[in-house]
């Protein structure tokens, strides 16, 4: 391996992969401490310095503080958790309605990352064969957003059982804005060890060997050094 001057140091190469491995969806843990505004400035940069198609940066960060707005938000919560409930029969509806999937008032904070689809006109740079490349640029400042939290000691919660259309009417978004995700931040009495949905025995994380393919679909892989080191990694967390 050849190292340049910027290589990271182990300490920041383990402090990337800590945060990345520790960094959990949090519903039932936040605290009401607020959070600082310079430590809610470095979160927005972190998510502003997310790649996206074209550079076309295609977000916008809804902060919400008032307790009216989230509630109104949490009525839509509740509105299609429980449509979401009926889609499941017998122990595992019964499992499902046991879990706790947002944290919109216990978060002293909710932030709403949008979608600016027609941000820098209707020609994007590399959007054109894949049109959905400015949501995934999106989920991009999301997931920045969610590591530096982590390393701040800021817990994040994605909401997603909400209805787009009523969500878009709630935050006033104009036509060609898409809510991508609504997250609850906030400190927290802790960052459980493994994802709560795993926990609580909804599914668990499946072994990464089965999900690397060789060459196509299904294929097998030739590379035996990299089935081995695949195979040796117990629960993923080797850094
Ligand atoms: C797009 C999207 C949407 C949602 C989520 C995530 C993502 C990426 N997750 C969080 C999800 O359940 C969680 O990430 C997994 O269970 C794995 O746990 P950790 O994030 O590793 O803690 C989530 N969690 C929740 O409680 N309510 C929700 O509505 C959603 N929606």
């Amino acid at each position: 391996m050849t190292a340049s001057d910027d290589s990271f140091t182990e300490s920041e190469r383990h402090g990337l992969y800590r945060a990345i491995y520790e960094r959990r969806d949090v519903r039932s843990q936040f605290l009401p401490d607020p959070i600082p505004a310079d430590v809610l400035a470095r979160l927005l940069q972190a998510a502003h310095h997310a790649p996206s198609v074209g550079f076309m940066q295609p977000w916008d960060f809804i902060v919400i503080e008032s307790r009216e707005v989230r509630a109104s938000i949490l009525t839509l919560f509740e509105q299609a958790n429980e449509k979401a409930a009926e889609r499941f029969t017998g122990e595992r509806k019964n499992l499902y309605k046991g879990l706790k999937l947002q944290g919109i008032l216990e978060s002293p904070l909710n932030l709403c990352i949008t979608c600016d689809r027609s941000r820098s006109g209707p020609h994007v740079l590399g959007r054109d064969s894949i049109m959905e490349t400015d949501l995934f640029s999106t989920c991009l400042a999301v997931q920045n957003l969610w590591l530096a939290a982590r390393a701040e000691g800021v817990g994040v919660g994605w909401v997603s059982v909400l209805d787009q259309t009523q969500l878009s009417a709630a935050l006033n978004l104009p036509e060609h804005v898409y809510p991508v995700a609504y997250l609850c931040l906030g400190y927290v009495s802790e960052f459980l060890d493994q994802p709560e949905l795993e926990a609580k025995g909804w599914r668990s994380r499946l072994p990464l060997s089965e999900l690397v393919h060789g060459d196509t679909w299904g294929g097998a892989l030739i590379n035996e050094l990299l089935e081995a080191a695949l195979n040796g990694q117990s629960g993923g967390k080797s850094v």
